[in-house]
């Protein structure tokens, strides 16, 4: 299993609402991963204040950074640590603190435990912004840590949450070590985002790096793949694990189970739909 939401907001007058939608949207999914769970968020002026680099973080915590980087403001979310700062300045003066995500106008939260406890610790209904991701994990390739849950980070802005198991994960992951790109994990997902990345970093739109991304990786797999003006979702050949779409002119979401869209404001004249089997879909911003 594991559950995946995502919601990107067309329509400005909404965005104050967005914690309180993706929590509701968080609720439905549960029971698909009650090992973990994590979200990221778009344009929180709190925990990502228009125009700075924030760096969201795991093994610190708010009194640490607010004493090693004096000036600078963080916030303790469960596990997460988030800091008004770029990962430079934390790798200098906190080097046990893992990065999880770090951009402009993006902040990652996860840790592991209930889905709905984590929301509530997070504050997550009391986020806004105009897009948000979330999953729940239930482990099938590496332990049940913080660093294990998703969403994968691993570029500026960049998001992937993963339903499934890849099959080649550890050949590609060799292949890409051998390029110079280091893991921070033992799991199959943080591969794909990876993989993802490398391909944006060489140019690709994530449209063809999700493309390259179904040409490479066996197994099965729905993915969320978010940048900081795009929200794209794509399934394996065999669309093995479940997906929904709905569009409105206010929104367009994302989710592994319909009742995780019922819980939208106009879901009823809503286009719902579910992925193709390797078909990419990208939405911009
Ligand atoms: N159940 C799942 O979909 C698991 C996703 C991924 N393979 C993980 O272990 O994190």
């Amino acid at each position: 299993m594991c559950g995946i939401v995502g919601l990107h907001l067309r329509e400005p007058s909404l965005e104050p609402r967005l914690g309180e939608l993706l929590t509701a949207m968080l609720g439905q999914v549960v029971e698909r991963g009650p090992d973990s769970a994590g979200v990221a968020v778009y344009g929180d002026p709190r925990l990502s204040p228009p125009g700075r680099i924030v760096v969201s973080l795991l093994g610190t915590s708010k009194a640490e950074v607010e004493a090693a980087l004096p000036g600078v403001r963080a916030y303790d979310a469960d596990a997460t640590t988030v800091a008004h700062t770029d990962a430079a300045s934390v790798a200098a003066a906190l080097p046990g603190a893992r990065v999880i995500g770090t951009g402009e106008g993006f902040a990652v939260l996860k840790g592991t435990g209930n889905p709905a406890a984590l929301a509530e610790s997070f504050g997550l209904a009391g986020v806004s912004g105009w897009q948000g991701v979330g999953h729940t994990r239930m482990a099938t390739e590496s332990a049940v840590t913080p660093e294990g849950a998703h969403p994968f980070s691993v570029g500026p802005g960049q998001c992937l949450v993963h339903n499934g198991s890849f099959a080649n994960h550890a050949t590609i992951r060799r292949e890409l070590r051998a390029q110079g790109i280091e893991f921070d994990s033992e799991n199959d997902s943080e591969v794909g985002a990876r993989f993802v990345a490398h391909q944006l970093e060489r140019g690709a739109d994530p449209e063809k790096a999700l493309r390259l991304l179904c040409e490479r990786f066996d197994g099965f797999y729905t993915l969320l793949v978010s940048t900081s003006d795009s929200f794209a979702v794509v399934r394996d050949a065999i669309a093995c694990k479940p997906a929904l779409v709905a569009e409105t002119d206010a929104w367009v979401a994302m989710a592994s189970e319909y009742r995780a869209l019922d819980v939208l404001p106009g879901i009823e004249d809503a286009r719902i739909f579910e992925p193709e089997p390797e078909e990419v879909y990208v939405w911009r911003r």
